[in-house]
């Protein structure tokens, strides 16, 4: 079993680092589609070369590298409490190696349990087959994205559409719903899985199983296939873009599936994955625990650049050719933050302190360990490593900022924050604060953790490491670190602006499509 369990570990490795050949097409097709000198084109130019960047240093592609989900096909009389320790022991190890970050949270106490083991974590699904070979499949699915999977129960009233009836129609509804509400959060362009019928548990459980279907396969059932291809192109007509900066290119993937339901219920369940999509399988050998074959075409086979050949790794370069370019360095002041507007990207030199959920709450009623005055909070919970010469980035791309939205206008002025960089885009609580105090909110590119990381430069410490890895507040010198302005001190909101038009082009479809 000792080999078994270094197979698994080579298809977590290869999950977290390395996206399929059949999720690179479609990014692909993506890139190709965008006009490449908007943000839309840019930020999936800056997703390429993280890609790549990821694949040639075997480094997460995202620092979320999400629940670990398997599913595991096995032959009759193959010993499933063993194969189980064998995961669990390839999670431990991918995780210390930092393929991984600790993502398993207590959710009581709030503590990380630091090797992504615990009640709940890994998933694992198994299920006896008449083969005789070893089937194990790993989506690694982020929490960013996760938190915008939806379920809805026929019949419904939608935002823009109107009313979704028991019938196909209703589907097609809560489907193009289902993608307008994402919006940038779970960082489009993304893919979907959607589950028709099933409870409330097997919807969900259907939905998540489409995403394990190839992204270019054809659906078997002609009126599944027939919705598949609608929503993919209206879906594209709603204008979200990549990473919700407005564009062309809003979902990259459809994929239905139908199960039978109760009378009394009708769910329809969505399952967002974002571009970074990272799923992966491997035959294995019952006798000898070796990988016969990889289930999906591995990545280094595809070439990921676009049309725009992205060649050189240096952080911010890509961002920078179009736009308005403002350097920062920290500690920054008013009347800078005063002279930024929506659109302006910006390119940060000097310190900036991570914080997300924990520190947050936190920092409401307590004292921050360091001074914040003009400083710049980033969303992001990295993946670290230490040894002797100390702690070093493996992968550190922006969080959902949404989440912090209760907090993050009280916290900006309490400690005279001037920026915040996240993804996603906040409410109109921060962008009030952002007006009063003289602040600004940037847009990094999601997922893009290797970018990113390549340009933090020194760790110069760590607070909060009781919080977790993810959750603590890192003290981290950068260099050449670019995002884009999405909200201003003068009221405007490139979220709230894309927000709006999309669902003004979501209700142009609320007339009947299948009768
Ligand atoms: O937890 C994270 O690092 C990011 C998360 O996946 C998100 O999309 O917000
Ligand atoms: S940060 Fe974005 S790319 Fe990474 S897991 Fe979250 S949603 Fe996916």
């Amino acid at each position: 079993m000792r080999q078994f369990e270094q197979s698994v570990y080579e298809l977590i490795v290869e999950t977290s680092t390395n996206l399929p050949a059949d999720v690179r097409r479609a990014i692909k097709r993506g890139t190709l589609a965008e006009n490449q000198d908007t943000r839309a084109g840019l930020a999936l130019s800056t997703i390429t070369q993280n890609i790549k960047m990821a694949e040639e240093q075997v480094s997460p592609i995202c620092q979320d590298t999400g629940m670990p989900t398997f599913i595991v096909h096995t032959p009759v009389g193959a010993n499933q409490i063993e194969m189980k320790k064998g995961i669990l022991a390839a999670i431990k190890r991918a995780t210390k190696e930092g393929k991984l970050r600790p993502n398993s949270v207590d959710s009581l106490t709030g503590e990380n349990s630091g090797d992504n083991l615990g009640p709940g974590t890994p998933v694992i699904h198994f299920e006896q087959w008449e083969e005789n070979v070893v089937d194990i499949r790993l989506i690694l699915k982020g929490g960013g994205c996760e938190n915008k999977n939806i379920q809805y129960s026929l019949p419904t009233e939608l935002e823009g559409l109107g009313r979704a009836g028991r019938d196909l129609d209703g589907i097609r509804k809560c489907i193009l719903h289902a993608v307008y509400q994402a919006q940038g959060q779970g960082c489009s362009a993304g893919f979907i899985g959607v589950g028709i019928g099933g409870d409330r548990t097997t919807g969900y459980e259907l939905a998540k199983q489409q995403l394990f279907r190839l992204a270019d396969d054809v659906n078997p059932v002609a009126e599944l296939q027939q919705l598949e291809e609608y929503i993919m192109d209206k879906a594209n007509k709603l204008g979200i873009g990549t990473m919700g900066f407005g564009g062309e290119v809003t979902l990259l993937g459809c994929k239905i599936g139908a199960a039978n339901r109760l009378p009394a219920s009708f769910f329809v369940s969505v399952a967002y994955n974002c571009w970074a999509f990272r799923r992966q399988g491997v035959a294995i050998d019952p006798a000898s625990g070796e990988i016969v074959n990889w289930l999906y075409e591995r990545g280094d086979e595809v070439a990921i650049k676009g049309s725009e050949e992205v060649t050189s790794a240096a952080a911010g370069e890509t961002i920078l050719k179009a736009n308005r370019e403002v350097i920062l360095h920290t500690p920054i002041t008013e009347e800078q933050i005063r002279s930024l507007r929506v659109g302006d990207v910006v390119v940060i030199k000097g310190e900036m302190h991570t914080g997300r959920d924990a520190l947050h709450k936190y920092l409401m009623d307590h004292d921050a360990p360091v001074d914040l005055n003009g400083a710049v909070i980033y969303h992001c919970g990295p993946v670290m490593l230490q040894d002797e010469q100390g702690w070093h980035v493996k992968a550190a791309g922006p969080t959902t900022s949404i989440r912090e939205e209760p907090y993050q206008g009280d916290i900006i002025k309490k400690f005279g924050i001037r920026a915040v960089i996240g993804k996603g885009g906040m409410g109109k609580k921060t962008l009030k604060a952002l007006q009063e105090h003289g602040g600004v909110y940037l847009n990094a590119i999601g997922g893009a953790a290797q970018y990113y990381a390549e340009c933090i430069k020194k760790v110069k410490g760590v607070d909060f490491m009781e919080f977790g890895i993810p959750e603590a507040m890192w003290h981290l010198e950068v260099d050449g670190f670019a995002a884009i302005v999405t909200m201003d001190s003068h009221g405007q909101s490139l979220h709230a602006d894309v927000e709006k038009s999309s669902l003004e082009r979501l209700a142009a479809f609320k007339e009947p499509v299948f009768k």
